[in-house]
């Protein structure tokens, strides 16, 4: 397994741009099965969750190419709906595929997906929605196929926003006959950006950023070109990374609007924070000052996926600071390991009190999830010493060589990949 070698104490200084965004490719690349033919993707981000969804797609009959930032995918040739169970388990993601495949193959066989080890992630209601538009479902062991003769369209009220479940909505309903609303739709900007995607191969959708979402079903999709938004969740860890370590870093490729709740948050902090069009450049010469209380919650609340990150900053803050997790319970892991490194936290009933400290110090900490990974690498850059994070795939989840990005900022990390078993020094 890799590990990421850090050498703290280096305030992150230069221009980088951001990738493409993990969470808008993914069912991006699930929804291009809905059209027969060719799409191509530009600014799909080299991650493993990408290429464990290419892997996928290949299994089903697409032929798929990703190079440098573009995936070309012909659809055309897909000819069965069947997920393998060894690629299901990789990630939370190939749940994607259900609405899709059931769409096109009226069928399609699934197992538990996997992912992340940050809570129970249940599927309720991504079934229930696909339920409401005529699918079936049975189980056969660990195995679920779902079938549907035709998909009608339907009004379905979601009893919480969320993402996954409006996007394996939207996607089902993209071709079902008549129309379907969705009320209580989770409204994050990887939502409008699937909405522009179906409609640039012809769907009829309307309402995404917003709770309800409406779908007029068409007879069939169009392949076509198109651009991913940038990913705001990197965006934001960049943010962060540059103020924990006191520097000052422009990021372009941005929309700013996607983190405003991240910019208020680092501004209560005491950074400064700059928008210039897409490009965003925050700096910080002082020690943080504590945040009150932050509250993740679905888009355009604080977002979960930036709650470790932000624990970071505020745990090397002058002051108390509260952090309560309402979306993924398991998503605390972060804390001991960051209490390894001299932080002062301490969690209760959901929520991480965090005591500031004035330094961190390098120690050798494992990533337990994707977001948790980054946590320890900004904890890390920031630390005095040398920090060693272990469990490195599950940063290489979302993050395109992060290490390759950090150092562009000047930061002094580099990946050690384990010497293989003959004795001979990795090339
Ligand atoms: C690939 C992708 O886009 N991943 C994002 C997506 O995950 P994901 O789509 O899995 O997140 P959801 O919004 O579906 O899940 C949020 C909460 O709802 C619960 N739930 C969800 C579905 C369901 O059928 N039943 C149910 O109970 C989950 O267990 C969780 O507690 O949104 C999360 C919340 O912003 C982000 O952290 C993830 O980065
Ligand atoms: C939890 C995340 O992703 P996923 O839903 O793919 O596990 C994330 O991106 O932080």
């Amino acid at each position: 397994m890799d590990k990421l070698v850090i050498e703290g104490g280096q305030p992150l200084s230069g221009t980088i741009a951001i990738q493409g965004a993990k969470n808008a490719a993914l069912p991006i690349l699930a929804a291009s099965v809905l059209a027969c033919g060719t799409v191509t993707l530009e600014s799909v981000p080299q991650l493993l969750d990408i290429e464990v969804m290419l892997q996928i797609l290949r299994e089903l009959g697409c032929r798929a190419e990703h190079e440098g930032e573009t995936v070309t995918l012909n659809t055309a040739t897909a000819y069965q709906a069947h997920i393998p169970e060894k690629l299901m388990s990789q990630m939370r993601s190939s749940i994607f595929l259900m609405g899709p495949l059931l769409a096109r193959f009226g069928e399609v066989h699934i197992y538990q997906p996997g992912g992340c080890a940050i809570g129970e992630r249940k599927f309720d209601l991504h079934l229930e929605g696909l339920r409401a538009l005529g699918a079936e479902f049975e189980e056969y062991g660990d195995r679920i196929s779902c079938t549907a003769d035709k998909l009608v369209g339907a009004d379905i009220h979601l009893s919480f926003p969320s993402v996954g479940a409006t996007e394996n909505i939207m996607m089902a309903a993209a071709l079902a006959e008549g129309r379907t609303t969705i009320v209580g739709a989770a409204r994050e900007p990887e939502i409008q950006d699937l909405q522009n995607f179906l409609n640039a191969m012809g769907a009829r959708i309307m309402g995404a950023g917003t709770d309800t979402i409406t779908i007029d079903g068409v007879d069939s999709l169009s392949p076509c070109s198109y651009r991913v938004i940038p990913d705001r969740i990197v965006a934001g860890t960049l943010l962060v990374a540059a103020a924990a370590t006191k520097g000052k870093v422009t990021l372009t490729n941005t929309r700013p609007a996607h983190l405003s709740s991240l910019v208020h948050v680092l501004r209560r902090a005491g950074a400064n924070v700059a928008i210039d069009g897409d490009a965003m450049t925050v700096s910080a010469s002082s020690r943080p000052k504590a945040v009150e209380r932050i509250v993740t919650s679905p888009y355009p609340a604080f977002p979960t996926d930036l709650q470790s990150p932000v624990m970071v900053l505020l745990a090397l803050a002058d002051g108390v600071s509260i952090m309560k997790e309402t979306i993924f319970e398991g998503r605390f892991k972060h804390v001991g390991e960051l209490c390894r490194m001299g932080a002062d936290i301490r969690v209760d009933l959901g929520a991480a009190i965090i005591k500031g400290v004035p330094r961190l110090y390098g120690a050798t900490v494992e990533a337990t999830d994707l977001r948790a990974g980054a946590a320890l690498v900004i904890a890390g850059l920031a630390a005095q010493g040398r920090t060693i994070v272990e469990q490195v795939h599950h940063i290489d989840r979302g993050y395109d060589s992060i290490e390759s990005m950090l150092g562009r900022l000047g930061a002094r990390i580099a990946r050690s990949a384990p010497v293989p078993d003959n004795g001979a020094v990795p090339g």
